[in-house]
């Protein structure tokens, strides 16, 4: 099957495909084989990160199908993400070096600083998640100003063509603005039809950024307080809109969010998922229906990391 991917255009004259191709929680032969399964199905955008510890494998995967000739490396848009731990100015480079020789690649198409919050560093550089007694993580104080302008170091040093964001808030967004030489291309934020996130998308439009849904389906098995969690995909209203439209939920739920120019980057290690995913794309919802699932927005956030709130700058103690 191929699926005509669109992509959006970035700040920088680059541009990112509309649909990419998530890899947290997945390992060893079967990120290979999903990673693989993505690119044959023609997935050209691939988000990784150094905290996802598979970058060894999504790299082995991305260099199999350049050598099968499946795919050319200028094809590709590949992501990465700066982890906390490497948030002080001096290890970005080194850290981003980490990712690509991991990745077995010469540059990225973009680095994402994963978090706005530093954690406390550790001499073997393992992008993990440090802990006290009571399950805190360990801060450390660096502004992630400062990460950014070591950030804007790697594009001049053709380590990476765009650099972006993850999880910052409005006002977080607006300092970096103030501040930076390099605007980010991208805020890559939890976006879904539970938390559609108009306001951040309002603000990042102004400021020419584009928000990159993650979690596009709810993160379904994988939620962090599954009391409380609703399940997305069980939404009646987006089953009534599946049955009509002769699709699946989660092809409604990527598609309401793709309509709206947005980048969603699902995660599947499953074959038929992932190319059910990827056709998403091949229908269009009437306009009245992404009004009726805007309607459905309650600003639920499902990744939360709780066990960061006391963090200086822990993003989600403001609305957006
Ligand atoms: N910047 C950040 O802080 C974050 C970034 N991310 C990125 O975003 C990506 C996607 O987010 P993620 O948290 O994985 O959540 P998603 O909303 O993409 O959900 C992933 C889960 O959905 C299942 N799934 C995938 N497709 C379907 C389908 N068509 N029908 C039913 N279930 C499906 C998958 O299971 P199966 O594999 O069995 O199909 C998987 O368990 C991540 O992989 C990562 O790359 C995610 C979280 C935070
Ligand atoms: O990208 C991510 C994947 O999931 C993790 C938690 O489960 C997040 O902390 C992280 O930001």
């Amino acid at each position: 099957m191929s699926v005509k991917i669109s992509a959006v255009p970035l700040n920088n004259g680059y541009e990112m495909p509309l649909i990419g191709f998530g890899t947290a929680n997945a390992y060893n032969d079967e990120i290979i084989r999903a990673v693989g399964d993505a690119i044959e199905a023609g997935y050209r955008h691939i988000d990784g990160a150094s905290f996802y510890a598979n970058e060894v494998e999504v790299g082995r995967a991305i260099r199999q199908k350049m050598k099968d000739e499946i795919v050319d490396r200028k094809d590709l848009f590949v992501v990465s993400k700066l982890w906390c731990t490497f948030m002080s100015p001096g290890l970005v480079e080194p850290a981003l070096r980490r990712t690509l020789t991991d990745l077995q690649l010469n540059y990225l198409d973009l680095y994402v600083m994963h978090w706005p919050m530093a954690f406390e560093e550790n001499a073997d550089m393992i992008p993990n998640i440090p802990q006290d007694e009571n399950g805190l993580v360990k801060c450390k104080d660096v502004d992630y100003v400062e990460t950014w302008k070591s950030m804007e170091s790697c594009v001049r040093h053709g380590l990476v063509r765009s650099i972006g964001v993850s999880n910052f808030n409005s006002q977080q967004l607006k300092r970096l603005l103030d501040h930076c030489s390099i605007k980010p291309v991208t805020n890559q934020v939890e976006v879904h039809v539970y938390l559609n996130q108009k306001p951040m998308i309002d603000l990042c439009r102004q400021s020419g950024i584009v928000v990159t849904a993650y979690g596009p389906l709810g993160r379904p098995g994988l939620s962090q307080d599954p009391v409380n969690d609703p399940v997305l995909l069980d939404d009646p209203i987006i089953k009534e809109m599946a049955v009509k439209y002769g699709r699946t939920v989660a092809q409604i739920l990527l598609r309401y969010l793709t309509m709206q120019g947005l980048p969603v980057i699902p995660k599947s290690s499953n074959r038929a998922r992932i190319l059910e995913n990827l056709s998403s794309l091949e229908f269009d919802l009437a306009a009245e229906d992404m009004a009726t699932i805007d309607a459905l927005n309650r600003d639920h956030r499902y990744l939360k990391n709780e066990w960061a709130s006391h963090h200086p700058h822990y993003p989600f103690h403001i609305p957006y």
